[in-house]
């Protein structure tokens, strides 16, 4: 592609060299060029990509985006001014993958829990639908139903336009995306159309990144901001930032609540390990989920499905065939009559939530054990607060390793139980070793107790200062029970 249709969306400050010149690719890491590409510089967290644009033309870099020109600048490379590159690498990438998301319906959901959920809901809806789809997900990302493995949640915008690309060639009508607030704020979506928006919730995470509440909520916020005329968006109504959300954005706007009136409502009639039976706006249906946050998921799903055309009769009947997604409130029963359920849950909301869920189930019949650490080199604050929610509504916590990361395991742990009082202290336990805390919560349930293994869901490796170790919570619940 030439250089100067690559630049169509984006206002050059000043441009240095010709545009008439051939793109074989383009890039944000000067490690990845190749020769002939499009070198982007981006000032990131850690370093500024702006020092490796000669790296980049080493390797045979024609052209770099940048928002200051380098003092001396190469022969026969093309430099291109810009404001920001962080909103000129999406708007490129996208326009040298054809602008994928304009030839599909492309729905992101943002929100602080919820997303691979709704996401992975929908696309696993649609594909019963008989539609070819889409999914860019934390656990994997899918191009009708071949897996690429995903490093984030949302990927950086050249990977995200071109497995959009592979979606759009493999004639994908659908891809639904989860939109981290990391992407949002770092425009890794720049450029790209959706034909509509989720928002599922707002609680505390990544302030290590965003330092303020209100910066986080801005971040999310700006997603719906730029939605275009043309798309829906719906919003949680039960949520105190579900209306804040979308008062400025241009898209059709919905709602959905499990408490108030809004365009899609649910209520639970019944609830059991094995599911629910829901009510969605007048009509019943039994769902394999439990948890009244699965609730407003399910009615998220209801909601776009729907508002995409689909027969709300036909939706409910898919609905009832949906199963819960990898290492959500996914259960395992041990033969000693226990029950053990590995949870994605890493912030305070999500670890009440899904100990309401359990409680709603258990109705006081057995006790819980919870076992629960929190990531190193992430959000210190939310620490205290996990620790707190896990007393609140457990008869027993073993407080462990998550990812530690590069911090000290220790550390974390202390950090946590900085947020109990010495009676709560009397319930908890701490053990480092995350294999060792799940023998010991097996090791002391009794019949129809329920042991709730929280915060690595799917993940499946250990991260240990740099090293991702084999570790997969469920495998080792399967292996110490013998099932
Ligand atoms: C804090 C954060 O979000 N960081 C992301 C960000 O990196 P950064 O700003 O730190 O980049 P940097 O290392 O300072 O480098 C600046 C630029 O120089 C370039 N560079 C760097 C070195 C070099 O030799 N050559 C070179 O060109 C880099 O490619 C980059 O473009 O941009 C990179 C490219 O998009 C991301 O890979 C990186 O994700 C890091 C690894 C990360 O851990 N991110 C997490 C926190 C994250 O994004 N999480 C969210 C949400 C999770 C959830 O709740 O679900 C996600 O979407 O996954
Ligand atoms: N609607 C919800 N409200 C509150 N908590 C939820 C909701 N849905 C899921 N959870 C809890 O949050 C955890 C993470 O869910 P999920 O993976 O769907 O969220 P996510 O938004 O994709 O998270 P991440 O930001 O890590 O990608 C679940 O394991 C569950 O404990
Ligand atoms: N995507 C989230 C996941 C956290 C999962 C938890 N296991 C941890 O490592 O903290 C993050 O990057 O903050
Ligand atoms: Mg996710």
């Amino acid at each position: 592609m030439k250089l100067c249709e690559l630049l169509v969306n984006i206002k050059a400050l000043a441009i240095e060299g010709n545009t008439d010149i051939e793109i074989t690719g383009i890039n944000i890491d000067s490690r990845k060029i190749c020769k002939g590409h499009l070198f982007v510089a981006i000032k990131g967290t850690v370093t500024d990509g702006h020092q490796y644009i000669s790296k980049a033309i080493e390797l045979g870099a024609s052209a770099v985006l940048c928002e200051t020109l380098p003092e001396k600048t190469a022969n026969g490379v093309t430099y291109i001014k810009v404001e920001s590159t962080e909103d000129a690498a999406g708007k490129a990438a996208t326009a040298f993958y054809g602008f994928p998301s304009e030839k599909l319906k492309l729905i992101g959901v943002t929100g602080t829990n919820g997303k691979t959920t709704i996401a992975t809901l929908l696309y696993n809806m649609f594909r019963k639908f008989g539609h070819r789809c889409g999914l860019l997900s934390t656990v994997c990302n899918y191009i009708e139903g071949k897996p690429v493995p995903a490093d984030h949640t949302t990927p950086d915008p050249i990977e995200l336009n071109r497995l959009l690309k592979c979606m759009a060639d493999e004639g994908c009508e659908y891809v639904f995306m989860e939109c981290s607030s990391h992407a949002i704020a770092q425009k890794r979506i720049g450029g790209l159309k959706f034909a509509g928006g989720i928002f599922t919730n707002l609680t505390r995470d990544h302030l290590d990144y965003h330092k303020t509440f209100e910066n986080y909520r801005d971040a999310k916020k700006a997603f719906f901001d730029s939605m275009p005329k043309e798309a829906f968006v719906i919003t949680n109504a039960d949520d105190k930032n579900g209306a804040v959300m979308v008062q400025n954005t241009k898209a059709t706007v919905k709602t959905y609540s499990t408490r108030t009136l809004a365009d899609f409502r649910a209520k639970i009639i019944e609830c059991h390990f094995e599911g629910m039976y829901i009510e969605i706006n007048g009509m019943e249906v039994g769902v394999q989920f439990i948890g009244k946050f699965n609730v407003s998921n399910l009615l998220a799903v209801y909601g776009t499905a729907v508002m995409l055309g689909k027969k709300p009769e036909d939706v409910l009947l898919v609905l009832s065939t949906l199963k819960s997604v990898s290492g959500r409130l996914e259960p395992l029963r041990a033969n000693e009559g226990f029950t053990v359920i590995v949870d994605y849950a890493h912030t305070p909301d999500a670890l009440e939530n899904v100990l309401n869920a359990i409680h709603e189930v258990l109705d006081g019949k057995g006790n819980v054990i919870t076992v629960c650490g929190a990531g190193g080199n992430r959000d210190k604050g939310k620490r205290p607060l996990m620790a707190q929610e896990a007393v609140k509504q457990s008869d027993k916590v073993i407080i462990t390793s998550d990812n530690p990361r590069f911090e000290e395991p220790q550390d974390i742990i202390n950090d946590m139980i900085a947020g109990l009082t010495p009676q709560q202290m009397r319930k908890t336990a701490s053990i480092i070793d995350r294999k060792e805390a799940i023998r010991t919560a097996c090791m002391i349930a009794q019949k129809g107790d329920v042991i709730l293994i929280a915060g690595k869901g799917h993940e499946n490796y250990q991260e240990i200062k740099g090293v991702k170790h084999h570790f997969d919570d469920k495998e080792i619940v399967r292996d110490i029970l013998g099932i």
